[in-house]
């Protein structure tokens, strides 16, 4: 338990609590498969939580897909500062979710069902972290609209990383990004460290709402 001490401090008592709730009710209600219980902590809360180092101070985050909550939960107890939604579609995990942030008593957290695509109109954020939601190509269309200019997704990904970046070079260049790159978080507290895919959103036209159907273009 030494890393998990040094990376939760102060809200290693929460972080308990939380790894308690998901191997017992995560596990019966299938949120969690059952033999993650045994690598709870260096796959998931420590592996999540490093994604910190890489967070502006206050920032908005959203997480999309966040599934049991992860990583935008385990943002939520290792950052107080963060004002953090957790963005899910599903009602099952949403239930969880809500659940999750009563018992831990978390003020900074707002659980919100829905998908990604549908969530531009009243979401602009600082940061977006998405963990084993959707390939980079994808991903990129459902987060970008969400950022503010300037802002950034992090997108927790594994071995295919640099893959999924080349692949999702065209729709980032659609989006006019300029700044996508790899970035890893948690040396010497998680191995391998945590790769994320770090892509700045450049400019408000990533914002642009789609013309509605029949609506005519202005002249100007
Ligand atoms: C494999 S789970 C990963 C959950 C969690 N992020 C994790 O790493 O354990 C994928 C999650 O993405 C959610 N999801 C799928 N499509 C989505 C969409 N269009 N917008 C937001 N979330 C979506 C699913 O409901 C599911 O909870």
């Amino acid at each position: 338990m030494g890393i998990a001490s040094e990376v939760f401090g102060d809200a290693l008592p929460v972080a308990e609590r939380y790894a308690e709730f998901l191997a017992g009710p995560g596990v019966e209600r299938g949120l969690i498969g059952p033999r993650e219980v045994d690598r709870l902590w260096e796959r998931h809360l420590i592996n999540c939580a490093v994604v910190a180092e890489a967070i502006p101070a206050d920032a908005r985050v959203v997480d999309i897909g966040s599934g049991a909550g992860l990583p935008g939960l385990v943002l939520a107890i290792v950052r107080p500062d963060l004002k953090i939604t957790l963005l899910e579609p599903l009602l099952r995990r949403t239930t969880f979710l809500t659940e999750a942030v009563g018992l831990l008593e978390l003020g900074n957290v707002e659980v919100r069902r829905g998908r990604a695509e549908d969530a531009a109109a009243d979401l602009s954020v600082d940061v977006a972290t998405a963990r084993a939601v959707a390939p980079l190509e994808r991903l990129a269309g459902w987060a970008l609209p969400l950022l503010r200019p300037g802002g950034e997704l992090l997108a927790l990904k594994g071995e295919r990383a640099a893959t999924e970046l080349e692949e999702a070079r065209p729709v980032l260049a659609r989006f006019g990004v300029r700044t996508a790159e790899l970035l890893q978080v948690g040396q010497g507290k998680v191995d391998p460290p945590t790769t994320l895919v770090r892509v700045v959103a450049e400019r408000a036209a990533a914002r642009a709402p789609r013309r509605a159907k029949g609506s005519r273009k202005r002249s100007s």
